[in-house]
Order: C-alpha cells, then structure tokens, then sequence
C-alpha cells in the first residue's frame, strides 16, 4: 500500500480556502501510483472554536462530496482528517474515511476532547469506539489527536485486526516530544503501521503546531518524517507482510496475559 500524507498549514476559520487548497494539493502531487491519501485534523477550520458552530459541516456535507469527488477523479482512497460536523446534539469533530470509488466507507468522531484547548466548552464528544475498516482489502484504523494518550483505543483496533492505525491531528509544538513518543510507542506496542498527518504554522489563537507528520513502521523505526515548518507531502510505500514478520519475531500477541489486565 503506497501512502501520501499532506502536512500543510490552515487558514483559521477560512472553510472555503482550505477546500481550495486541498485541492490544489492534490493537483500538484504526483498521486498516479498512491493508494491512499491522508489529511489532518479539523482542516476546514482550524480551531476557531468561538466560530464553530456556523463554521461546522452538517451531517459531513458538503465535505463529504468534496472529497467523494476527488477520490474518484485521482482514484485514491482518502483517510479525510477530521472537520467540525454538526449532528444531533452538538458539533462533533469527525473524521472519514472514502474509497477511490468515492464511496463512503467510515466515520468516527473523537470521543476524546481535550481541556487544554477549552475542546468540551464548544464540542461534543463522539458516541462510539473507534471501529475497523477496510480499504483494499487491508484492516486500518483512524483516530484523533489527543487520541494517542489512550493506548486502550490503539489496543482495541490491534486486537480487532488493523494493520495500519492512521493519527490525524493538529498537535502543538511545545508538545512534539510527546507526540514522537507516543506514536512510535504505539506503533511499537501494536506491532503495527502508525501514519500520522499534523499541521503547521501559529494560529490567531497563539497555539504554533508541530508538523512531524510521521510514517512509522510495525518495528517502530520512523520510515519518513516532515519539517516542524514545512508545507510536505510524505510518500511511503508500506510492506504488509512485514507485519506477520515482527509478530512472528517478537510475539507480543499470543504472550498478552488478559487474565491480569483490568482492560482486556
Ligand atoms: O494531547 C495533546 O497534547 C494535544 C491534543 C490536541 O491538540 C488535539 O487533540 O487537538
């Protein structure tokens, strides 16, 4: 499965912009032989949360047919970030997932709000566990940010046969040390692929982001890694197989002792 991952920066509250943008990222990367294309967190928007709920999509429209349309046009899968989404009570922060037939394949909205950025006061959570999904006949997984501080979420996807976990995320820069931590920990510990997109720049509210956007391999090893200030994309092709390799290797799997774990 060979992977773009785009690292860019995010016009605060410019919906229509960032669309645009994306766009022309898309038209400028040479995708002919990707499979699947991943964005970052909430890059519709950024976190103008003050504005949110005008700035929200409703019910995923009409993003979802922005991007339906260009996983078509480029014939790609495309891992959709996540976007502020009005739904039922409140505004979610939603990530989606589309095939290159355009077809909509997953939605998952970030059960994990973060206080630091006052996320609780103006979203609400999402109401189900992060689940598995296929796309070319792989298991993946997709979750957001402040996410990757719960090794419970990333252990359930494992578990539940995801080859390659995607992080999409807007994730400051005076926390990167966490954040190449933790996700080659997970990477490490799941024994599988971590693919993660982050932005970059300083945002009207004062948060600088970290970029490092990251494609880790099953052994934990960063195969390629972006600037913390660059506009990039990161090309990867991973090998599935090496998966079984490590586990086979290092049997973290059939050694777990769940009769000993509160969580298992
Ligand atoms: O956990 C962190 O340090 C950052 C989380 C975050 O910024 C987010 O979830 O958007």
């Amino acid at each position: 499965m060979k992977i773009a991952v785009l690292q860019f920066e995010v016009e605060f509250g410019d919906v229509e912009a960032n669309i645009e943008h994306v766009e022309k990222v898309f038209l400028n990367t040479n995708l002919d032989n990707i499979d699947t294309v991943v964005l970052p967190e909430m890059w519709t928007t950024g976190y103008d949360l003050e504005n949110i709920q005008k700035l929200a999509m409703d019910n995923l429209e009409p993003i979802k047919g922005v991007i339906q349309r260009l996983a078509k046009k480029y014939s790609v899968n495309i891992i959709a970030g996540s976007v502020a989404n009005t739904k039922g009570e409140g505004v979610l922060n939603t990530s989606f997932v589309v095939n290159r037939d355009g077809e909509f394949i997953h939605e998952y909205s970030k059960i994990h709000l973060v206080p630091m950025l006052n996320e609780p006061k103006y979203l609400v959570g999402g109401k189900n566990k992060a689940e598995v999904f296929e796309l070319d006949g792989e298991k993946m997984g997709v979750v957001i940010c402040y996410d990757l501080r719960f090794p419970e979420l990333f252990r359930d996807l494992a578990l539940d046969g995801a080859k390659i976990i995607f992080v999409v995320a807007e994730w400051p820069i005076e926390r990167t040390a966490h954040w190449l931590t933790l996700l080659q920990a997970r990477a490490i510990e799941n024994q599988c692929y971590i693919v993660a997109s982050n932005i970059i720049g300083k945002q009207p509210t004062g948060t600088e982001f970290a970029g490092k956007s990251i494609i880790i391999n099953p052994f934990g090893e960063i195969m390629n890694q972006a600037t913390s200030n660059e506009e990039e994309v990161l090309l990867e092709q991973l090998d599935m197989e090496y998966i079984n390799r490590i586990r086979k290797k290092i049997p973290i799997f059939k050694s777990r002792r769940t009769n000993y774990y509160k969580f298992n």
